[in-house]
């Protein structure tokens, strides 16, 4: 017997400036997994099961093939003993990924890869999860909710972990209780941009610089300034400044003092981005796209997009590369981008 799945999940920006591991967004680039499952006839003797996985897409060299090590099949497995489960004997399963999301960048590709993993499980070993189970799992797997949730649910997604902290333990085992609320994002009014640098931040780096406490003040500057974004990007009219969303109102609003300040040595390029497109009238406000080095970019719809490009080129050219000592600039992808309205999907057979 033979049975199939193809399985599309969407990358994600998180923390969306003040959200810090509560706020995040699907984006319309995706995962795609296919995956075979067969099993060989009762009469042969029988075998372990095994795992093979193929890979097309960012970074090939960096993915390992090993089931052991590869983050998809390493969750899958994972999940399996959580669910005391495991594949059945004489079992073939084939993996097939491709994956255009890049590596180690902020655009949640570990977050995909991971639900990717889960939903892989509960159809292998027909779990019956429904998709908040499924997220449950996925969350205590990353150990923060703001990529998981988006791109699991899709759209613009507002989560809380029960009874953790910003950095709960990754682990399969444990499953924190997390409430999800989908917000709307106003995709008419605003358009994103992604300016996906060539280089990485691993993401357990950019969260290992963080502090381990924080002034009042900063906490206060943050829960002021997430509360009244989630409303704003849905609905960006802001009392006092007319019917426009303007550019004073998102740039404070996506001020940050929890994270971007500390990572700034992850990420070259994020200030002096800052700097230069703060007279462009068509970029209302950027952020750190999650850990970075990616940086999100809110425009107007007029924004030329070409001409955005070019200056964007011209900040990054200066810049000594971090991956390449003596080498002076670093090539840069500008994606323009939308926010995925729909999760992840799959379909069997
Ligand atoms: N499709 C995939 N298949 C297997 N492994 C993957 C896949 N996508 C990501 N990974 C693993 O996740 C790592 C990147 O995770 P990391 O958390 O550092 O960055 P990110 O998820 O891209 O960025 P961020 O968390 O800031 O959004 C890769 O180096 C790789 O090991
Ligand atoms: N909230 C996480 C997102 C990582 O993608 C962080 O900033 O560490």
């Amino acid at each position: 017997m033979t049975r199939s799945i193809q399985l599309r999940v969407p990358a994600s920006t998180a923390n969306l400036g003040p959200g810090y591991d509560s706020l995040g967004m699907a984006l319309s680039l995706y995962l795609t997994v296919s995956a075979t499952l067969s099993h060989a006839s009762a009469n042969d003797s029988p075998t372990t099961p095994s795992i093979s996985l193929t890979y097309t897409g960012a970074e090939p060299g960096a993915i390992s093939l090993d089931p052991s090590k590869n983050l998809i099949s390493r969750t899958l497995l994972d999940t399996l003993r959580a669910a005391h489960t495991s594949l059945p004997a004489n079992s073939v399963l084939s993996i097939h990924i491709d994956n255009p999301i890049p590596l180690g960048r902020g655009l949640g590709s570990s977050g995909s890869a991971v639900v990717a993993g889960v939903v892989l499980a509960n159809w292998a070993a027909q779990l019956g999860w429904s998709r908040d189970k499924l997220l449950q799992h996925c969350v205590a797997i990353e150990g923060h909710p703001d990529n998981v949730a988006p791109s699991l649910l899709g759209g613009f997604v507002a989560s809380v972990m029960s009874g953790s902290g910003p950095t709960a333990a990754q682990d399969a085992d444990h499953e924190p209780p997390v409430y999800t609320l989908q917000l709307p994002f106003a995709k008419d009014k605003i358009k994103l941009v992604a300016v996906v640098p060539a280089y990485h931040t691993p993401t357990d780096l950019a969260r290992a610089a963080l502090p381990k406490a924080y002034a009042v003040g900063q906490v206060v500057h943050t829960v002021q300034r997430a509360v009244m974004l989630t409303h704003v990007l849905g609905n960006p009219n802001v009392h006092g400044k007319g019917t426009h969303l303007t550019k004073q109102a998102l740039g404070c609003l996506l001020d940050d003092v929890l994270h971007q300040p500390y990572r700034m040595h992850l990420i070259p390029g994020f200030q002096q981005l800052k700097s230069a497109l703060n007279t462009n009238p068509d970029v209302l406000g950027l952020c750190v796209s999650g850990a970075g080095p990616t940086v999100l970019i809110f425009c107007t719809l007029d924004v030329d997009v070409p001409q955005l490009t070019s200056s964007i080129e011209v900040e990054y050219a200066k810049l000594p590369h971090p991956e390449h000592p003596g080498k002076v600039g670093i090539d840069v992808l500008v994606l323009p981008i939308e926010c995925a309205e729909e999760g992840s999907q799959w379909t069997e057979s």
